[in-house]
């Protein structure tokens, strides 16, 4: 039966919103109460809230509006018609039907609440635990689910009855768990959706614990689906309670809308309005229910479209020039490029992934490189050349399935990567990341989360990692704001991520890379995304602030001109290699390799991109 009963939750309102758009539109409090307003837009919506508010009423005020004991019978007046009295009549027993509807409307009320609130405890947490880390956690998980659903639900729940007698808490409780797989699939699919987000790595980067990111950024994916499926769940909930009910399984002691409807049936032909109430009231408390589910799916739907729209029509932000930066910053030694101690050393690197016959396929190959405090290192190639892994590796952002074939990594003297090591090692990098280490990415718009205002964004990692109060975080974001080129920093401090443009969507996660004062930056391609009259904006920022704060950055890109440009120093890597490395003066002036040549050449002749070269060059494998 777990099977039907899934099935019967799936055939309720489905938890239709996708999970990335989902939490796009409904979190936030001015969000949130868009979606509210939506939803008592919509005649459906307020049908739905105006029956399940009337139920709900009836049920809290039972004690005080029922005019007898659920159980008080008068046996001289047993099936009698309505009256003044009995307003809507007695049952075989004399007890009066009004009621018994209303303890009735209690009991059904919250014994579906504790069957929807046993089945989320249990699936909620698994699933964002499973789809999060996934691993051995989902592997269990999985085997347990796949048990539960296999379970026979309606021999289960005789057999609980038989054991703990006609309880309706007992059943629903185990009904609970037996639906819990459904909360758990829903919310792990949801969370594997959006693991990889840009935006998930970037609050990773920015120094937040797991338990901040599932808690801040994974939960508000689930939250909608979760709240459309709990109204399908407790309306199933009423059917399957209503049902063993019916068949006679409940407790003839308590007056729930199955029993009355049992007790109905037994009657129908001497007085068919014992069947008729307690029908009419789980009909409609099933159908408000139903509809609630779908009014709103609706509202978030809506939100999603609107949010589309105002993404599309967003006009190019600002291209002020960059304002002065803060100069409190405390000054840093700067290590002399070619000693021993560096900021980053990259020794002999090597990263892999394991294949299906068992090999494993390098795409970084013995790289070695080092980058100081104040300087630039450039890692230039064409694509697939394995820059952004090697950066990843310093970032500890490699997918899970990625290996450390060789070498090791160093950060300001300590191993993140130690000889032998098979991973980065998290542990360490999240001391670091966030902290010493930021990350301005690729794509700014996916690096946002776009259920939380930027302000957001921007003030809770300074909050923990530099451990200030709000409102001096708040203050020094806008701040960062201003220093980033943004002329109306208050606006974009409040603003969502689909409210502002490419171009300052950049500037922001610049503004963000820098709040916590690191003393490594690792840009990829952070202008690629951009509009060419943004990108000289972004690179000039880039630069001066490097300056100002003395920070070393690693900039990935496949473009010399960026290069030549920006850095100090260059390292051109080809298929997972670093072929050439030198100063940028050095290596413009005079390449040793045909490789970097050639690169040197399309530049020249304004070749873009630079995946064209492939052709032109002979390439050797790695692996
Ligand atoms: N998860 C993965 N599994 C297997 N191979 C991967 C994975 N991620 C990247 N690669 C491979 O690693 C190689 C290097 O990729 P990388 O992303 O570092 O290239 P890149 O030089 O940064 O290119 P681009 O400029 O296009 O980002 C590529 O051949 C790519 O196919």
């Amino acid at each position: 039966m777990s099977d039907s009963l899934e099935t019967a939750a799936a055939a309720a309102p489905a938890p239709a919103a996708p999970p990335v758009q989902a939490g796009a539109g409904q979190s936030g409090t001015v969000v949130r109460s868009t979606v509210i307003r939506r939803l008592f837009r919509n005649p459906l919506g307020i049908a739905a809230i105006a029956i399940l508010t009337v139920i709900a009423v009836l049920a809290l005020l039972a004690p005080v509006l029922a005019p007898f004991d659920q159980n008080y019978a008068n046996i001289a007046k047993t099936l009698a018609a309505p009256d003044s009295v009995n307003i809507l009549g007695t049952d075989s027993a004399g007890r009066d039907v009004w009621s018994r509807l209303l303890f009735g409307a209690q009991l059904t009320l919250l014994s579906a609440l504790l069957c929807a609130g046993v089945a989320i405890a249990i699936g909620l947490p698994a699933g964002l635990i499973a789809g999060y880390y996934a691993g051995k956690f989902e592997a269990a998980s999985n085997w347990v689910v796949g048990i539960l659903m296999s379970l026979p639900g309606l021999i289960v729940l005789l057999t609980i009855r038989a054991a703990f007698g006609p309880s309706v808490w007992m059943s629903m409780i185990a009904f609970g768990v037996l639906i819990s797989p459904s909360y758990f699939r829903l919310t792990r699919t949801a969370v594997q959706s959006v693991r990889n987000e840009l935006y998930v790595d970037a609050a990773r980067v920015s120094g937040l614990s797991d338990l901040s990111i599932i808690a801040r950024h994974i939960f508000s994916v689930v939250r909608a689906p979760i709240i459309i499926q709990t109204a399908a769940i407790a309306g199933v909930a009423i059917a399957i309670q209503s049902g063993l009910e019916f068949l006679g399984l409940g407790d003839p002691t308590k007056a729930t809308w199955g029993v009355m409807l049992s007790e109905g049936f037994k009657n129908v032909y001497l007085n068919p309005t014992l069947l008729f109430w307690p029908a009419l009231a789980m009909a409609l408390t099933i159908g408000g229910l139903v509809l609630l589910g779908n009014a709103l799916r609706d509202a978030l739907e809506d939100g999603e479209k609107i949010n589309h729209r105002k993404k599309k029509a967003a006009p190019e932000g600002t291209t002020a020039a960059p304002a002065a930066v803060r100069t409190s910053r405390k000054p840093m030694a700067t290590v002399v490029a070619g000693t021993e101690h560096h900021l980053v050393k990259v020794t002999n690197l090597g990263v892999g992934y394991p294949q299906a016959d068992g090999s494993i396929k390098k795409v970084v190959d013995d790289v070695s490189f080092h980058v100081d405090r104040g300087e630039i290192l450039g890692i230039v190639g064409e694509s697939g050349s394995g820059k952004s892994q090697t950066a990843f590796s310093i970032l500890g952002l490699l997918p899970d399935n990625a290996r450390i074939v060789g070498g090791s990594i160093q950060f300001d003297g300590n191993y993140t990567v130690a000889p032998g090591d098979e991973r980065v090692s998290q542990e360490r990098l999240s001391k670091l990341r966030g902290k010493r280490i930021s990350y301005i990415p690729q794509e700014p718009m996916s690096n946002l989360d776009p259920a939380f205002t930027i302000g957001y964004q921007l003030v809770t990692p300074m909050v923990r990692v530099l451990g200030i109060s709000k409102a001096e975080a708040r203050k020094r974001a806008l701040k960062l704001l201003t220093d980033v080129g943004i002329a109306n920093s208050d606006r974009t401090f409040n603003a969502y991520p689909h409210e502002v443009s490419g171009g300052m969507a950049q500037r922001v996660l610049i503004a963000g890379a820098i709040s916590c004062e690191p003393d490594l930056v690792i840009a990829d391609e952070p202008t690629t995304a951009l509009d060419v009259t943004v990108q000289a904006d972004v690179l000039d920022l880039l630069r001066e602030l490097q300056q100002r704060l003395n920070i070393g950055v690693i900039l990935v890109t496949h473009n010399f001109g960026v290069v030549a440009d920006l850095c100090d120093r260059v390292a051109v890597m080809q298929n997972g290699r670093l072929v050439e490395e030198g100063s940028v003066r050095d290596i413009l002036r005079n390449p040793q390799e045909p490789y970097t040549q050639t690169l040197l050449a399309s530049m020249l002749e304004g070749k873009e991109p630079m995946s064209t070269l492939v052709s032109t060059l002979q390439k050797e494998p790695v692996a």
